[in-house]
């Protein structure tokens, strides 16, 4: 929180000195001078003013009128206002576009301010920041990230700290290297982390136009390593961070203490909630690369679309801390076969007892917990959000009672169960405070329970009794008087009065004062009235400022439950994820993958799982790797299922690994340390890289990175460039795969040259999928057999997607002229032949390279010069004989 101090004011008025600028603009000037790069959001009574470039700002970016005013400097004051009530709206329009935005509250008394009201900036809202539930994605996190790299002797040591300020789950990384894989490292991590804002220091040299979020300076100094580590004792209330397994980091801790004193700095107060470190390293997770969780459309469909995806199509969860729960686990599946299984044990557990309806319909009664939680250690928790607490802990016996028919000994259910325990007295405070529907904001009033205060119960019986009273009083002036239209009555200017048409004027006694002269009639008040309405007023403020009080007393008195809560937030949410799994998995009829420790990945009747669902019949297909059969070459036409079959095998690897069931009658998979993927074509014009550029640099990436226990799905390489160009690169680079990287590849390509791999690598096999021609059109089959494809049938696909039918005849005549000199100059028989000198001499078995022996060339004059019409039977059976000897000949 930060107060104006008198000097800046004074400051801000020394500055120009010919100049009168107000009381009030200098204190807006000196709030303003302590947050240069945010938005100041200025409270003047009912409204939130902006004033100058941030007025101009404002208006352009949330479309709201900018007017003048006054002067300063001889310029009119720019300024545009938004109402109190509708903040919330503009700021989520702000941040969504990565703005960040400081509150300024009144905080003093206008009754009795010298000058202008005292006023504090009491919030700070920046896009890795947030906590309100209005501005927050409900299934996503928005992490704030800090980066620090230190170089030494040309090698760099990176660390990230990043925090989702809205659950409290703070992170730490580390890794070193020479500094441009370092570079590469840390942009496949933030591609990976997502963050919604980064924290860099003002002259760390670090690239930021690859950052497409909020980027952020703040002083080099706060990355300090010693005051970091400092920091996060401080913050996780711990001698030592053994117990987390951070104790040798250095630039990590540089990075968490820039982290926690920015976050620190937009709550304007301590992070209680932030009570653990999590510590990730380097070989936790299956690696993906950016370019493959966008081909593998995870959690965003290749254009950008929310669905469908592999998150869109699993996301039956009930609770918003199920959803990011889920979204975490496509993004960060383990290499540790132990966690995975542990979650196809509950999967099955849960299946076998048939309890997913009831922990579903239990599930989507249960509020987010998590944020709730955070809410309430950042003293920024509403009443509905505790009411809605409340409702949700008393869910949670039933959960556990439905939960009890799949607890096996141990395991994940037993753990999750263990977790769900009610916390009692939290729920006990909670009943006894909370009314049972509360008023939105503190402010309204009504938030407590009856008999929780004994105070505000009494003050509030003094202004709900004031009905009765009144009508008393009414009666009994009636009778007094002899008025009988006399009406008591209350209104917000004038308060309460007596009424009394001017026709009865003259019976009002002495003891009426008036009040009020209307056209029709008097308003007066008595002495026992007046007294009535100062104790009937000032109660209902006193039971207001009562429940203020109280509210910030509730919020203290809920903090020692902050670590149970969590605990119970994150079990629900994985039971969560696990219900959904379970459910999708059961009505989709998927399986139990086996994770083994031999290096094999053997898929039967594999299925897409997102296209399964989108198509009325999916044909399933094996997918079978083992120590000798590494890559497979995919050949087949257009259209024909290449890139489903190999996005269905990088899925079912995936979702085993996530610990989720999957699309296959069986599936047994070794170990998988990270999946890449080169698939489509797309420019990266952004980036100024072209289509081929980009390929490239992905292949480049797998080569470099791919081990023997990566898998690797290469669509099409080499097709944005020259055939030859593209036909050498793509053999080269399978070559390399195979022989180097030994990973298993799926390797799609149109160039039928490459299906002779596999006569000299023999870890290489051929595959196609098939297709039928039905008179001139063509019927896919889907099915992948073993292989190479005969033809490629792009012509009939053209024909398929409507290309003109001119267009097709000259194509198809082409094509055969194509043919005859391709013959000509290469025999298709050569192409395909076995390679006559030793397989790995790359002049040979290159195919373009391929030559014409001379006993061939005799043959081929041999058949020139047969005139087939001009042979008799008998001469034609001696032409055969002799065509023999010479095949024979020329295979010696
Ligand atoms: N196993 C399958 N069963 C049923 N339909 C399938 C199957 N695989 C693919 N399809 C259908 O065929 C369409 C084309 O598949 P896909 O894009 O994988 O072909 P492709 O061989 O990669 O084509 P191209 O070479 O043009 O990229 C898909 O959109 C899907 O509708």
């Amino acid at each position: 929180m930060t107060t104006v101090p008198a000097e800046i004011n004074a400051a801000a008025i020394k500055k120009s000195p010919t100049e009168k600028i107000t009381p009030m603009m200098a204190q807006y000037l000196g709030i303003k001078e302590q947050h240069p790069d945010m938005l100041v959001f200025y409270r003047m009574g009912d409204f939130y003013e902006l004033f100058h470039e941030d007025a101009e700002k404002a208006a352009r970016i949330l479309g709201i009128t900018l007017t003048a005013r006054g002067s300063s400097g001889g310029q009119p004051i720019k300024m545009c206002g938004v109402p109190f009530h509708s903040l919330e709206g503009y700021l989520a329009k702000l941040v969504k576009i990565g703005e960040s935005c400081a509150i300024c509250e009144q905080i003093g008394d206008p009754a009795t301010s010298k000058g202008p009201v005292e006023r504090k900036v009491m919030r700070v809202v920046t896009p890795g920041t947030l906590t309100d539930a209005d501005l927050l994605p409900e299934k996503a996190e928005r992490p704030l990230l800090a980066m620090c790299i230190i170089t030494q002797r040309k090698v760099a040591t990176a660390g990230l700290a990043w925090l989702s300020l809205a659950s409290g789950a703070l992170r730490l990384m580390e890794f070193s290297g020479d500094v441009a894989t370092v570079n590469t490292r840390m942009l496949q991590e933030l591609e990976r982390i997502a963050p919604a804002e980064v924290l860099r220091g003002d002259n760390a040299d670090l690239f930021e136009e690859a950052l497409t979020c909020h980027v952020n300076r703040v002083p080099d100094w706060h990355f300090d390593v010693v005051s970091g580590h400092k920091s996060l004792l401080d913050q996780l209330s711990v001698a030592t961070l053994t117990g987390f397994g951070a104790d040798n980091l250095g630039a990590a801790f540089g990075a968490a203490g820039a982290l926690l004193r920015y976050a620190q700095s937009t709550q304007g107060r301590g992070l209680q909630h932030v009570r653990t470190l999590t510590t990730e390293t380097e070989n936790e997770f299956i690696g993906l690369d950016a370019a493959t969780r966008r081909n593998l459309e995870l959690t965003e469909t290749i254009r950008g679309q929310e669905s469908p995806t592999l998150f869109s199509l699993l996301d039956h969860c009930r609770t918003s801390m199920g959803s990011r729960l889920l979204r975490h686990w496509l993004h960060h599946a383990r290499r540790d076969q132990g966690i995975a299984r542990a979650r196809h044990a509950a999967i099955a557990a849960l299946g076998q007892a048939d309890v997913t309806g009831a922990l579903s319909h239990t599930l989507a009664q249960v509020p987010d917990i998590e944020r709730i939680t955070t809410r309430i250690a950042l003293l920024s928790a509403r009443p509905r959000d505790l009411a809605s607490l409340r409702d949700g802990l008393k869910q949670l016996p039933a959960l556990r009672h439905a939960m009890q028919r799949a607890l096996a000994d141990g395991g994940l259910l037993a753990a999750i169960h263990l977790d769900t325990a009610t916390p009692e007295a939290c729920l006990d405070l909670l009943h006894r405070a909370v009314a049972l529907e509360p008023a939105a904001m503190v402010r309204d009033g009504g938030v407590f329970a009856r008999g929780f205060d004994a105070e505000l119960d009494e003050l509030r019986a003094l202004s709900e009794n004031a009905g009765q009273f009144l009508v008393d009083l009414e009666t009994r002036e009636r009778a007094r008087t002899g008025i009988a239209n006399l009406r008591v009555e209350y209104n917000k200017v004038h308060g309460f009065y007596i009424e009394v048409t001017n026709g009865q004027a003259t019976k009002v006694p002495d003891d009426y004062r008036r009040r009020q002269t209307l056209k029709n009639c008097e308003r007066y008040i008595t002495p026992e009235l007046k007294a009535f309405e100062d104790k009937a007023l000032s109660a209902q403020d006193r039971a207001l400022a009562r429940e203020k009080m109280l509210y910030d007393v509730l919020l203290g008195d809920l903090a020692p439950y902050i670590g149970e809560l969590q605990t119970i937030a994150r079990a629900l949410a994985q039971l969560d994820v696990l219900v959904s799994l379970t459910d999708h998995a059961l009505r989709n009829n998927w399986c139990a993958p086996q994770l083994v420790d031999t290096s094999c990945v053997n898929i039967v009747e594999g299925r897409h799982p997102v296209v399964e669902n989108q198509i009325e019949r999916f044909i399933a297909n094996d997918c079978r790797f083992v120590d000798e059969r590494r890559l497979l070459l995919i050949t087949g036409p257009n259209m024909g299922g290449k890139s489903t079959f190999m996005r269905q095998v990088a899925l079912i690897v995936l979702l085993a690994y996530v610990g989720s069931y999957v699309p296959a009658a069986s599936a047994a998979i070794g170990p998988i340390d990270r999946i890449f993927t080169r698939i489509g074509a797309t420019d990266d014009l952004a980036g100024g890289r072209s289509t081929f550029m980009v390929e490239m640099t992905e292949a480049a990436a797998i080569l470099n990175g791919a081990t023997a226990n990566s898998l690797v799905l290469m669509d099409e390489i080499g097709r944005g460039t020259s055939t030859f160009d593209g036909l050498a690169l793509a053999w080269a680079i399978a070559r390399h795969l195979i022989d180097t990287s030994r990973s298993f590849t799926l390797f799609a390509t149109h160039y039928f040259e490459l299906t002779q791999l596999p006569d000299s690598h023999p870890t290489a096999a051929n595959v196609h999928l098939s297709a039928v021609e039905h008179k001139d059109s063509i019927v896919f089959l889907h099915a992948v057999q073993d292989g190479p494809a005969s033809q490629s049938y792009g012509l009939q696909v053209a024909q398929l997607a409507g290309v003109p039918q001119p267009v097709i005849k000259a194509a198809r005549k082409h094509l055969a002229r194509l043919e005859a000199q391709a013959l000509d100059a290469t025999p298709q028989l050569d192409l395909f032949a076995t390679p006559t000198a030793d397989a790995n001499d790359d002049a040979v078995a290159a195919p373009a390279a391929a030559t014409v022996s001379p006993a061939m060339r005799e043959l081929f004059d041999a058949l020139d010069d047969l005139d087939p019409d001009a042979l008799t039977p008998r001469e034609a059976l001696e032409q055969l004989y002799q065509l023999k000897r010479l095949t024979e000949t020329a295979q010696a």
